[in-house]
């Protein structure tokens, strides 16, 4: 059974823009999936799918194998279960303060005092935000704000996260601690859902890529397998990871033949190996 599932999901927006045109996107329980795909493909539509913020044209979401009830009891379950990080944090964060701001959605489920205060200080603690309980949001950094509206979501201790975009907007550095803080949540058994464009993030963290373009997936797979299908990748106006790149040349131009890898640690146990370096395999580590 999938956590998370659409079955030939059709959407068009009351302006008559049809987005969405047959999705098929599956999600299993533990799983870290990228949704890739240039700007405006439906990413963000589609994801507003995943907890019934909209409602398909044609189709259905399906939630641990049930589809989405749109009533509000059915939402309300839905949304205990998959949680949704907007975009752009200041669509999320309204509350006077980082505390207040967080224990929104769990005081909203009617739970009691004390179990709102365990979630605040354990969501805030799992993004590295305690301390700043007491501050205006306002006035935290892009990142920051990023943070608190990840702390949100987990506070409601939902099974699956979905992220548009958690990177976008930030600094690399704020990035690679980002996608690290999802990393982590994701090995603690929370399912994790992101849409992205960024080609070189999404081999070192992805378990499973859906490839979109123009309201189609046109491809599924793992990393490997999606980035491997280079011409797929340039239809979608996307491109290989620089890395992929470098060896996509090497061999081409330069006429060498070294093994394709998509992240900077296989490129380079690849590398070593060409090289013929017979003491790399013990000192590379963690090959991502
Ligand atoms: N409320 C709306 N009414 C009409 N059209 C809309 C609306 N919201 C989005 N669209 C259109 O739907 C298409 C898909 O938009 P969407 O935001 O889902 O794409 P996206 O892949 O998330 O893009 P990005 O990467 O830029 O965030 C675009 O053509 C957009 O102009």
């Amino acid at each position: 059974m999938y956590v998370l599932e659409t079955r030939d999901l059709y959407f068009s927006y009351p302006d008559g823009t049809e987005v969405l045109k047959g999705i098929n996107f599956k999600a299993k329980k533990g799983e870290m999936i990228a949704l890739l795909g240039p700007n405006g493909v439906g990413k963000t539509t589609l994801f507003l799918h995943f907890n019934g913020i909209l409602k398909p044209k044609r189709g259905e979401v399906l939630i641990k194998g049930k589809p989405i009830r749109y009533d509000k009891k059915g939402l309300m379950e839905v949304r205990r279960t998959v949680g949704i990080v907007f975009q752009n944090p200041d669509d999320q964060i309204f509350a006077p303060t980082v505390k207040e701001d967080v224990a929104f959605g769990p005081l909203n489920l009617g739970l009691p005092k004390e179990e709102v205060e365990r979630r605040v200080k354990e969501a805030l603690k799992a993004v590295g935000m305690e301390g700043y309980e007491d501050k205006p949001p306002h006035l935290l950094s892009g990142g920051q704000k990023k943070r608190v509206a990840i702390a949100g979501i987990l506070a409601m201790e939902p099974e699956i996260i979905i992220l548009d975009e958690p990177t976008a907007g930030l600094d690399p550095l704020g990035a690679s601690k980002i996608m690290k803080l999802l990393y982590d949540l994701n090995k603690k058994g929370i399912t994790i859902i992101i849409s992205t464009h960024d080609v070189d993030l999404v081999p070192v963290y992805a378990d499973r890529v859906y490839l979109m373009y123009g309201g189609k997936i046109l491809k599924e797979g793992t990393p490997k397998d999606v980035f491997s299908d280079v011409e797929t990748i340039r239809k979608a106006n996307l491109r290989l990871p620089r890395v992929a790149h470098l060896v996509e040349i090497l061999n081409k131009k330069d006429k060498k033949n070294i093994k394709m890898g998509y992240t900077i640690g296989e490129v380079r146990r690849n590398l070593l190996e060409a090289l013929n370096c017979d003491n790399h395999e013990k000192n590379l580590g963690d090959v991502r």
